[in-house]
């Protein structure tokens, strides 16, 4: 564990031992029992995978991790409920996500290497291609008419990029990486405080903004545009302009379709909100194949009488049919 992280639990721990006035209160074990909380202990999501707290189940904690896992955990309240994504074999080991999975593979790793500190080693990471894999969030080359994407042909794991074109071969420094990237930073701190002050109207003209700062920047099917896209699709929802959420949204599904296994959760709730969207301001029997797909999903990850696959069904009656899932299940 890194010496801040750690620094960072002695401080927790001393105001425990201020608030507990225990005299055979030991620093050294409090320390070392929030360390083996923050590996073991998991984030409580909702369906959204937005946190609400975290929680330490001991016996879930035995879950090792994978990039193609097997399993999911979901949370009902406080209650963690664990269910197959697969038909899980006898003798074959339950594997969950950690993390958010619509990542690169480098950003995927740091993620598990800063919070849970191991290397993953699962199919999907051993068997990336790097080139691809860093596209999906490189900058674009610009020298000249290049349009091709900078990437770090050498040292994959090493901070220290050296940005190659993987077209023109230019060469770029990471400074240049971090110049072109701080032109964003004062749009996303207009961005945040409108959205700290509840001004959707001001969060979405600036969003506007960012967008097209970061297509200048990024490939159009970017993981750093469609995140952008994502808070778009919201801020158009919160504005009342749903043919331009439907439209950010339809961006959105190749990225998620890209990254993301058949049966996770987050491409599920994609399905529900694009089904949702396309119901009501584009093509209805899009929207009915959607909400069906989601509804595929979200009955496996969530169970039949979670309140979403529920009103999913109410939707797709809204729409017209009550017809049979894409997977021919009833
Ligand atoms: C919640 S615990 C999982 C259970 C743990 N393996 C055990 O035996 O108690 C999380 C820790 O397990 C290890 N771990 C989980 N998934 C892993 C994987 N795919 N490869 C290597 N280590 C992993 C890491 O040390 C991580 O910090």
């Amino acid at each position: 564990m890194e010496t801040e992280k750690v620094v960072a639990f002695e401080m927790k721990a001393e105001i425990v031992k201020q608030m507990l006035q225990q005299p055979r209160f030991n620093l050294d074990e409090a320390v070392n029992t929030f360390c083996k909380i923050s590996c073991n202990a998991h984030a409580i999501v909702d369906i959204d995978m937005e946190p609400l707290g975290t929680g330490l189940y001991p016996v879930l904690s035995i879950i090792n991790h994978s990039c193609l896992p097997n399993a999911v955990l979901v949370f009902e309240g406080k209650l963690a409920v664990l269910r197959a994504l697969l038909p899980v074999g006898k003798g074959d080991e339950v594997l969950i996500s950690y993390i958010d999975l619509c990542q690169t593979t480098r950003d995927r790793w740091d993620d598990l290497n800063a919070k849970y500190h191991f290397i993953c080693s699962c199919r999907r990471c051993c068997k990336f291609d790097k080139i691809d894999d860093q596209i999906l969030d490189a900058l674009r080359c610009k020298h000249g008419k290049c349009d091709g994407f900078l990437v770090d042909k050498q040292g994959f794991y090493s901070r220290d990029l050296k940005l190659e074109c993987s077209k023109c071969g230019h060469v770029r420094t990471s400074e240049a990486e971090k110049r072109a990237k701080k032109k964003l930073e004062p749009l996303l701190d207009r961005a945040g405080s409108y959205l700290d002050n509840l001004n959707y109207e001001g969060a979405l003209s600036t969003y506007k903004k960012i967008e097209a700062a970061t297509l200048d920047l990024f490939h159009p099917s970017s993981l750093s545009v469609m995140l952008v896209r994502k808070l778009l699709t919201k801020l158009h929802m919160e504005t009342g302009d749903i043919q331009a959420a439907l439209e950010c949204c339809r961006l959105i599904t190749p990225v998620r379709e890209r990254l993301l296994q058949r049966n996770d959760p987050v491409l599920g709730r994609h399905y529900y909100l694009r089904g949702k969207l396309e119901g009501v301001k584009g093509d209805k029997e899009d929207g009915r194949d959607y909400l069906i797909r989601a509804r595929d999903i979200l009955e496996i990850t969530h169970g039949t009488n979670f309140p979403l696959v529920t009103e999913l069904l109410h939707c797709e009656r809204i729409l017209g049919h009550l017809g049979q899932g894409t997977s021919g299940r009833p």
